[in-house]
This record gives C-alpha cells, structure tokens and sequence, in this order.
C-alpha cells in the first residue's frame, strides 16, 4: 500500500465527511491522516499543552458556559461489541465502578455504537465473529494477516470511508466528554472523528484492553490519552507498537465489582442455587457463546466423578452455557448419575463461581481473571487463536491451571482434584487468588477521573463548540 492510495482513501473519507475534495492531506500512513480543511467555521487555537488553551473570542462566551456548567454530569460512552462475552462483561464492570466510585458525577451509557449507526459488516460483528471463530483456520489466518500496522489501518481506513458520518452521529447523540473503548477495533474510526471535529484535546479518549497476552495489535492507538493494560506483557506490547509510557497503565482486566467486592460464603451460595452442600464442585463453561467441547467434557466428567463400586457420585457439576441454547437444551435433556445444574446465560457468575471448587473453560480472559478472583484452580480445555493463545502460558506457569484438549484427561484431573489430590487443588486454588486483581476496575476509574478533572470544566463545553458537531443533532 502506497502513501498515494492511503492519500486517496483519507480524502474519501473527509469528502464523505465534510462533501468536498479540496482538503489537503499530509498523510504518512493511515493513522496520520492531518485535517488542514477550510471547513472551520468555528475555529480554536491550542498550543501543544493539553492545559494550556489559548481562547478566541467565541471561547469567552463559552467560558460564561464553563462557569455555569462547571458541576455538570459529565456523559461517559463505553464503545464494546458482542463479540464474545468478555467486553461486555468490562465495560459493564466500569460502568459499575463509576457509579459506586462516583455515584451520579458520571451518566455511562455502554453502546455498540456500530450496530446501532452503521451498515454491514460492521453493524454484525457478532455473526462475522461467531463464523469465523467457528471455522477456527479462517479466524487464524484473519487475525494474522491484519496484524500489521500498514494492513489493519487500510482496511479501517476504508471502512471509515463508507461509516465515518455515521459513526459521527452515534457519537454525536451522546455528547461523550469521555469515550472508553473495550474494544480493538473501536479506537480508529472514533478517533479520527475527534480529529476531525478538533475535539480530539477536549474529549478524553482511554483504551481499556480486555486481552492478557497476545492482543491484536489494533488495540494500540497511539493517539489515545490512555491505554490501560492488563498485563505487563500487554504493557510491552503497546510500548513496542509506539505507545509512550505516559500513556500505558497497568492495572489489571476490569471484573465486575460484584466479583471483587462481594463478601461470598460457599455454603450460603450452595442452599441459595440448590445444590448439594457437600459434595465438591466443578463449573464448566464456554464464555458467553458456549464455545469449545463443553457437551464432551460434560460426558466424561459424568463418569469421572462417579463411583461405580460404591454407586455414588463424588462430585456435582454446574454446566453454565451462555448464549450457546443448542448445547442447554442438549444437556438439559440428558439424565446424569451425579448431581448436575445445567444454565443459560447467568448474570451472576460471581455466585455460581463461589459456589464451586475448580472451573473448566476455553482461555477467556474474562472468565479466567474472575476465576483468580475466586480462587478457582482453571482447566483450560481451548483457546481461539491469536488473542487468547498467550493467556495459556499466564496460567499454567504461574501455577493457577493446567490446559489439556482431551475431555478425557479434563474429567480425569478434576476426578483426581475431588479425591485422592486434594492438596494439588488447595495449592492451585492458592496459587490463583495470588493473581488476582479484584481491585483493577477500581484503579482505572480513578485514573479516568482524574484525567478527567486535570482537563478542568473546560471539557464540559466540548460538544457547545463545535458547530459541524452540534448541527448533528
Ligand atoms: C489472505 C488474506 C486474508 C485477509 C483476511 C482479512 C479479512 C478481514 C476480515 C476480518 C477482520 C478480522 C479482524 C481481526 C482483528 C480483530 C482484532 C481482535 O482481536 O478482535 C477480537 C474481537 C473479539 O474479541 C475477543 O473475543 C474473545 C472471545 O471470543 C476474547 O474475549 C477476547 O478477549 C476478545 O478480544 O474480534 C472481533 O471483534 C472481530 C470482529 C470481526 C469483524 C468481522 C467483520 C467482517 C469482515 C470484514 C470487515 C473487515 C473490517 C475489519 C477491519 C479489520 C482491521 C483489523
Ligand atoms: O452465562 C454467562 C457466560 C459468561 N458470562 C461472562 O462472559 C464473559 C466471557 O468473557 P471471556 O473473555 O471469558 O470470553 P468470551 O465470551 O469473550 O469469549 C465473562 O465475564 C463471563 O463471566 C456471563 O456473564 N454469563
């Protein structure tokens, strides 16, 4: 891809945009794209520092607003997608956060913004993803060949093309003074929006990156206010791709505060969901979708955690199959010998996980930081490429799981883990609440917050100033 085509692409977009070609573009690839337009009815001029604002004489009368305005609510859009289950999950553990951290100086609105404002493909990522996580080679080979910089910033590039107004207006419609996105492929398009609008210095922008090793590098946007990681390794991955250390933080993966703060009593959580209270118990899941040889596992866990000579089962198990009601409605049909709760999609993971002893489950890395909260010894039995192959070795080597493919051997350790090595699943169940961050979602906020008062009430007043914006609505 030549800087020509790129040239050619960013022009495409600012004449969607703006319905003019005679902008001049200084592009140096397709994240550099350099507004210097005519289309400036209302124009401010800043200097580099972020705090010192140099105000015309249209700003005067928006200071009058800033004074006015200065205690106002100030609007936070989360950006997610329903691909998977895991960004929703972050996103609504900031929201939750925010409000018991701040409780109304914040309204939090979680959006997919391009379902509701685009067309296709991006308004069904969830099905596109679904597919191609389906057909796991096509995935691979996806995830891949958009890893470089060059090739990932061509295609938002021309996706911006044909989505940016669109895009402008969902953003318009919330008014955001903070955007935070959970997803990697929600920093681009948003970003050259505020660049564009020049509210690229008013309105914060933060990356809250839901992967814990090999991310795609789309997560990094260097034009961002933060980007927080949840992991060292992701930590170098973002200063690798260009990111300056002023702008990473490592705070741990956001879990829902249900999880970090809730004080669970195993016992109490076990007469709540009717199950046995003695026996020991093991969660199998797939993320939100259900993915991975859940119905295998459930079968031969069956066996395993049944003691034929005695004729009693050793153990429970609570299938829990998110969105997946094909696999529900197969394991709810099937008569079990050992104590079993098949579920939907559950709102309460932080009782089911207290409730049990250890957790099957593809390498989400929002399942597994829940399941360190709670102590939970993991058995990793998949991952998708890319993305979630790195969180294998997070786990394994530091002691908190094992991974294993075969549903056989899964259903094997957890029936050693409930009889003869139950000091093996004290020592990982120990080795698991060491990683845990219960406290990471809380960290972020606060950052956020005070980036967000350093910026002073100026910031309130973003969407007053920008006429093309504000003609939006
Ligand atoms: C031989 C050449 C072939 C070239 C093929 C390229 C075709 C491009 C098609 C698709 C783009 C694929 C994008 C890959 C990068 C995505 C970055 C990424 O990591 O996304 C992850 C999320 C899912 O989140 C993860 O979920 C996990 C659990 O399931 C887990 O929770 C993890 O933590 C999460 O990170 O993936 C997506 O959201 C993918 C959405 C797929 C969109 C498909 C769109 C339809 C096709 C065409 C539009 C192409 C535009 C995409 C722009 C690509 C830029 C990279
Ligand atoms: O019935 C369910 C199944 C899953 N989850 C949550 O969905 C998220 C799954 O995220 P993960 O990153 O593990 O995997 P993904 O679904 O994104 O593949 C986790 O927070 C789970 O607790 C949930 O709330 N209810």
């Amino acid at each position: 891809m030549t800087t020509t085509t790129v040239m050619s692409i960013a022009e495409k977009v600012l004449e969607r945009i703006y319905g003019s070609s005679k902008s001049t573009l200084s592009v140096a690839d397709g994240e550099k794209a350099q507004r210097h337009t005519h289309h400036h009815v209302h124009k401010h001029s800043y200097d580099d520092s972020e705090d010192d604002i140099c105000y015309s004489d249209e700003d005067e009368s928006a200071m009058e607003l800033v004074q006015l305005g200065a205690e106002r609510t100030k609007n936070i859009l989360i950006l997610m997608s329903d691909t998977g289950g895991g960004h929703r999950a972050s996103a609504e553990a900031i929201r939750d956060a925010f409000k018991i951290q701040y409780g109304d100086k914040y309204k939090i609105i979680v959006k997919d913004v391009w379902k509701e404002y685009t067309g296709w493909p991006l308004n069904d990522m969830e099905s596109s993803y679904k597919f191609m996580v389906k057909h796991v080679q096509l995935w691979k080979v996806a995830f891949h060949t958009t890893s470089p910089k060059w090739v990932h910033s061509c295609y938002l590039a021309a996706i911006a093309a044909y989505y940016a107004k669109e895009v402008e207006a969902g953003l318009m419609e919330y008014k955001p003074e903070i955007i935070i996105s959970v997803h990697p492929l929600m920093q681009h398009i948003p970003l050259w929006v505020l660049k564009w609008q020049e509210l690229q210095k008013r309105v914060l922008f933060v990356t809250v990156i839901t992967d814990l090793n090999t991310c795609h590098p789309t997560w990094f946007h260097p034009g961002v206010n933060r980007c927080y990681c949840p992991s060292q390794e992701v930590a170098k991955r973002a200063l690798f791709d260009g990111l300056d250390e002023s702008q990473v933080r490592v705070f741990g993966l956001p879990v829902r505060p249900s999880f970090a703060r809730a004080v669970l009593v195993k016992d109490d959580l076990r007469k709540e969901l009717e199950m046995d209270q003695d026996l020991r118990a093991v969660l199998l899941m797939g993320g939100g979708e259900g993915m991975g040889p859940v119905k295998e596992t459930a079968k031969a866990l069956e066996d395993s955690l049944y003691d034929k000579e005695n004729k009693k089962p050793i153990g429970q198990m609570v299938v829990i199959c998110g969105r997946n009601k094909k696999l529900a409605s197969a394991l709810e049909a099937t008569e079990w010998k050992i104590p079993v709760k098949v579920r939907g999609f559950e709102t309460q993971m932080e009782k089911w996980m207290g409730a049990c002893d250890c957790i099957i489950t593809k390498a989400g890395p929002g399942t597994i930081a829940e399941s360190l909260i709670r102590s939970l010894p993991i058995i990793l039995n998949d991952y998708i490429p890319g993305q979630e192959k790195g969180n294998v070795p997070y786990v394994v080597e530091n002691g908190a799981g094992v991974f294993t493919r075969s549903p056989k051997e899964t259903a094997r350790i957890v029936g050693e883990w409930f009889s003869t090595k139950t000091d093996e699943l004290e020592q990982t169940s120990d080795n698991a609440g060491k990683l845990a961050q219960p406290e990471a979602v809380f960290d972020i906020v606060k950052d956020i917050d005070e980036l967000s008062e350093q910026r002073g009430p100026l910031a309130n007043v973003a969407y007053t100033l920008t006429s093309s914006f504000a003609s939006l609505v």
